[in-house]
């Protein structure tokens, strides 16, 4: 239960509608006990009809009138309380479900992105919604039920023990059996269960994977492949959903079995007692048997409720795993920063922790504000590690990189972010109108805002030809677009964002030189008051900045303008021709 503590503060929230549903739980019980006692009465004013006690048929008549409408009666408002109690504490249930889902979320998002390298998404969605389902399994329905259990119990016991001592002993000795025997069947439920769950996720990973490649699966015509992949793994998924149903099958069964030894035992033993003469009425006979039935549920509950209390206790622990940590980019300063723009790299290093690749080595350059750097730099030389360290994505391992003359984690995390508009190397869009994409660099920006960003980023002639123009819904990641289009929506979003500071990840590759021209003539325009850093294979991307470094393995090799740079020899010459000539 030390794990499952991490609830209390959301149970303090709700204390107030959490003590009214105990309240009303205790009411729902205490009328629906009325029942056993009222037929007990029945049974008594018939017997007294029998023996001649009541001769009088009208009287019998009412007190049987009586006793049946009191039984409607509290039944109705048993009824009633028990809709009250599912509506106040299960409701509760959905709420402290909802805030810790929303405290999961928030931490995964202040979390760096070697937190992602680290933990497979699906973990990650599992922790935010199965996990968070079992947890709330306890925060509603194990303690519902408890407090069903343990009211119900209390107070039919009393009426029993002062009923017949000995029958209520005889009547509840089955019912902790049935409760150890319930626990173990939910056990091997929830560890069955949680075979087939895994089995279910594997499903849906692969068809979802099969399907977001479908194209690859077509072009090379491994249908045949995939669908006997699927079809094993289905198969393999249908052993273990059918395991899972042969030890439910179990549950009711065993269930009727152990109530129906109850009701033998009250038939059998207090008929002998009442032969005996230890009881007085039939009617007591019957009253015992309503109480087994009642108390049969909340029994078996009880090995129920200690499962779930055992599975939440688990998700909470998977969950509290991530809540404990704290974010390895941690925002230090409350103070508020208007960021001008200017850029320093003295002598940075950096290092990937997961693949120990030594990204960048000594890197030192300056950008004031308002100016504009490209690099240019083969594969995997380090150009986008330096937009990732601007962004604050990754710390840096060594030397200086300074923010306006401060270091880049003395400045406000949030004011940071703020200040740069980036385009990443593979687009990325959400699944919503290419107006809602664009507009996400800036929540409040105008239908015209969004016009003119896409206009300069020259793709509004593409999405006006769309029948919704710019309220087509975009598939996942985009999938109605080329390429191309992808890259020029993304630089629309950073356009309307208009930042500070712009870095363009590789973000005109797949767009013609013609287009990249244009585009970047606009940039040039917007770029005049920031500080732009664009990260290319083409020289015609680089050749319009103030200032160009090339990069290898980790190293500035060159670094100058495109005049100076294409009378040295070396690697930015070599690319220029080259591309000349092309
Ligand atoms: N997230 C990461 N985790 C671990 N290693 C990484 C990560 N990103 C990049 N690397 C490694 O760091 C080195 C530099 O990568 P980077 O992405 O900065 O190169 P790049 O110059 O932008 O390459 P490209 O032109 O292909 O985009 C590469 O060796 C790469 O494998």
């Amino acid at each position: 239960m030390k794990e499952l503590q991490h609830l209390n503060k959301y149970f303090l929230k709700y204390k107030y509608r959490i003590i009214l549903g105990i309240v009303i739980t205790i009411v729902a019980r205490i009328f629906l006990l009325f029942t056993p006692r009222l037929v007990r009465e029945i049974f008594t004013v018939v017997e007294h009809w029998n023996n001649n006690t009541i001769t009088d048929i009208s009287v019998f008549k009412q007190a049987l009138l009586e006793n049946i409408l009191l039984i409607i009666g509290a039944s109705i408002v048993a009824g009633i309380f028990t809709f009250l109690m599912r509506q106040t504490i299960i409701n509760v249930s959905r709420y402290i479900e909802f805030d810790l889902k929303n405290e999961v979320y928030q931490k995964y998002q202040q979390l760096s992105l070697n937190f992602y390298k680290q933990n497979r998404t699906g973990d990650l969605m599992n922790r935010i919604t199965e996990d968070v389902s079992r947890v709330r399994m306890y925060a509603g329905p194990a303690i519902m039920y408890s407090i069903n259990t343990i009211t119900l119990f209390i107070i039919a016991l009393i009426y029993m023990f002062n009923q017949a001592p000995k029958l209520t002993l005889y009547t509840v000795l089955p019912l902790p059996i049935l409760s150890v025997a319930i626990y173990k069947l939910s056990k091997e439920i929830h560890k069955r269960s949680t075979v087939v769950q895994e089995y279910l996720s594997k499903l849906s990973s692969s068809t979802q994977e099969t399907f977001s490649g479908i194209s690859i699966v077509k072009a090379y015509g491994i249908e045949p492949q995939t669908a006997a992949d699927f079809n094993s793994l289905s198969e393999e998924s249908r052993q273990k959903q059918l395991d899972l149903v042969k030890v439910r099958s179990f549950f009711f069964p065993m269930m009727i079995l152990l109530i129906g030894i109850s009701n033998l035992m009250v038939i059998y033993i207090g008929g002998k007692q009442y032969i005996d003469g230890e009881i007085e009425s039939l009617g007591t006979i019957a009253e015992f048997i309503i109480y087994v039935n009642m108390l049969t549920w909340p029994v078996a509950t009880v090995g129920w409720v200690t499962s779930i209390v055992q599975q939440a206790e688990a998700s909470q622990k998977r969950i509290n795993a991530f809540l404990k940590l704290t974010p390895e980019i941690a925002n230090k300063t409350q103070e508020r920063h208007v960021i001008e723009g200017n850029i320093s790299f003295k002598n940075v290093s950096f290092t990937y922790d997961d693949t120990n690749i030594q990204a960048l080595k000594g890197v030192s350059f300056t950008l004031e504000k308002g100016k504009t750097l490209a690099i240019i730099g083969k594969t995997g030389s380090g150009k986008s590690t330096i937009l990732d360290l601007i962004g604050r994505l990754y710390d840096i391992e060594g030397g200086e990189l300074l923010i306006d003359g401060k270091p880049i984690d003395h400045i406000n995390l949030t004011d940071l972010r703020n200040a740069i508009g980036y385009v990443p190397q593979d687009a990325f869009l959400f699944s919503d109108t290419i107006k809602n994409n664009i507009k996400f660099g800036k929540e409040d920006a105008t239908d015209e805002d969004v016009i003119t960003a896409a206009k300069q980023a020259q793709v509004h002639k593409n999405i006006v030809k769309f029948n919704k123009g710019y309220d087509t819904v975009l598939g996942e990641r985009g999938i109605t677009l080329s390429g191309g289009q992808k890259q020029r929506v993304s630089i629309a979003r950073a356009i309307v964002k208009d930042p500070v500071i712009l870095l363009l990840d590789d973000s005109l590759s797949a767009v013609d030189t013609e287009t990249e021209e244009k585009i970047l003539k606009h940039l040039n325009t917007l770029s005049k008051n920031k500080t732009t850093i664009i990260v290319s294979h083409r020289v015609s991307s680089a050749k319009n900045a103030d200032h160009i470094i090339v990069l290898d393995n980790g190293n500035i090799i060159q670094s100058g303008n495109h005049s100076s740079l294409v009378k040295q020899n070396g690697y930015y010459k070599d690319l220029y021709l080259k591309q000349l000539s092309e």
